[in-house]
């Protein structure tokens, strides 16, 4: 069913209306784990990962046959300000070369057999300069939703939301600091490599803004201080609850984008697991703020998807753990 919708109220509605997981997938998964061969525990946070991943696709010996990985680019006005070490231009030239096939997540996406598709949300129209301005009409906003939530593919059966933005780090911090409170600074990293006047100018646009839009509803924090590659993540992290689809998080701007979700719903990202905890300062802050424990943590800082794509390898390993290992019964392995 594809759903259009008119208003950001509806797409409000529609996630905070979606089902959880399904109790008795992950009962039997938890049972079905405490049969397998091995000491229990032994397999340590994958018996976690696998029991987590059957309660949401509803059956307790799951297979992972399509992971989708979806890279959404978007340029954004207060780039202007200087806050990234490289031009705007480069998120265009990024996006051919994802899709040429050349960028890291490509590599990664193959190497792990998902799909990848690349979406490029009006790249020549920047948003707007938060630090002026929303950074989105609501129409714009609406759209970016629109554009993540149909991004999904339904025959999918693991998501991975990737961006590509110069300068998004910077209205990434907006929202964090919008949405979770605390020091400005505290929030504002250095993304690509800026210097220590970029940082000062990055803190500067971040404190203009946040001054500029006082209002903390969570929608509306997307609207004025996020872009479109970020509002297309959080339709897309939404609809992916809606089909029962996991979801593993990525980096900093990423886990933004969820921080939405989880403002609208307490237990709003239960079907997402953090992939990684990337360089950018405040990342390991903001998985505290969601209540998440990264799988891996190996430096990344460059986002595309690129964390979470390598957490993949580790959920499947949980998965091929659980559903293909033999039971102590099946193997005639005495069970302690
Ligand atoms: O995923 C992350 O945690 C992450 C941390 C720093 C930078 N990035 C990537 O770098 C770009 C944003 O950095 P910046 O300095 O331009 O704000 C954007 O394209 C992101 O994908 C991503
Ligand atoms: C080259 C480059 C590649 C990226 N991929 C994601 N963000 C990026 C930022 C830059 C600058």
């Amino acid at each position: 069913m594809m759903t259009q919708f008119t208003d950001v109220s509806e797409f409000q509605n529609a996630f905070i209306a979606a089902a959880g997981q399904d109790a008795a997938s992950r009962q039997g998964a938890s049972q079905r784990n405490a049969q397998l061969t091995k000491p229990p525990g032994a397999l340590g946070r994958l018996e976690d990962l696998a029991i987590w991943y059957a309660g949401w696709r509803g059956t307790d010996r799951p297979r992972i046959a399509a992971p989708q990985v979806i890279v959404f680019a978007g340029n954004h006005g207060v780039a202007a300000q200087g806050v990234s070490a490289f031009p705007p231009e480069v998120t265009v030239q990024m996006v051919a070369n994802f899709r040429a096939g050349g960028a890291a997540i490509n590599q990664l996406a193959k190497l792990f057999g998902a799909q990848i598709s690349v979406h490029a949300l009006d790249l020549d129209r920047p948003t707007e300069d938060f630090t002026t301005a929303p950074a989105m009409d609501k129409a714009e906003l609406l759209a970016a939703l629109q554009v993540g939530w149909d991004a999904v593919d339904p025959a999918s059966d693991v998501l991975i939301t990737g961006e590509m933005g110069i300068g998004n780090t910077t209205p990434a911090a907006a929202m964090c600091c919008a949405l979770w409170g605390g020091d400005i600074a505290g929030w504002v990293g250095r993304g690509t490599g800026v210097d220590d006047a970029g940082l000062a100018r990055k803190l500067d646009a971040v404190t203009k803004g946040l001054a500029l839009h006082q209002g903390r509803d969570p929608m509306e924090v997307l609207r004025c201080l996020g872009g479109r590659e970020i509002a297309a993540m959080t339709g897309a992290i939404a609809r992916a609850r809606l089909l029962r689809i996991p979801v593993i998080l990525d980096g900093f701007i990423c886990c933004a984008a969820a921080s939405v979700l989880a403002k609208l719903l307490p237990t709003g990202l239960d079907h997402c697991v953090a992939g990684h905890v990337s360089a950018e300062t405040a990342h390991p802050a903001l998985l505290h703020h969601l209540g998440q424990e990264p799988l891996l943590s190996l430096g990344l800082r460059l986002g595309e998807g690129s964390g979470a794509a390598l957490a993949l390898g580790v959920l499947q390993g949980a998965i091929a753990c659980h559903s293909g290992m033999a039971t102590f019964a099946e193997a005639g392995v005495a069970a302690g």
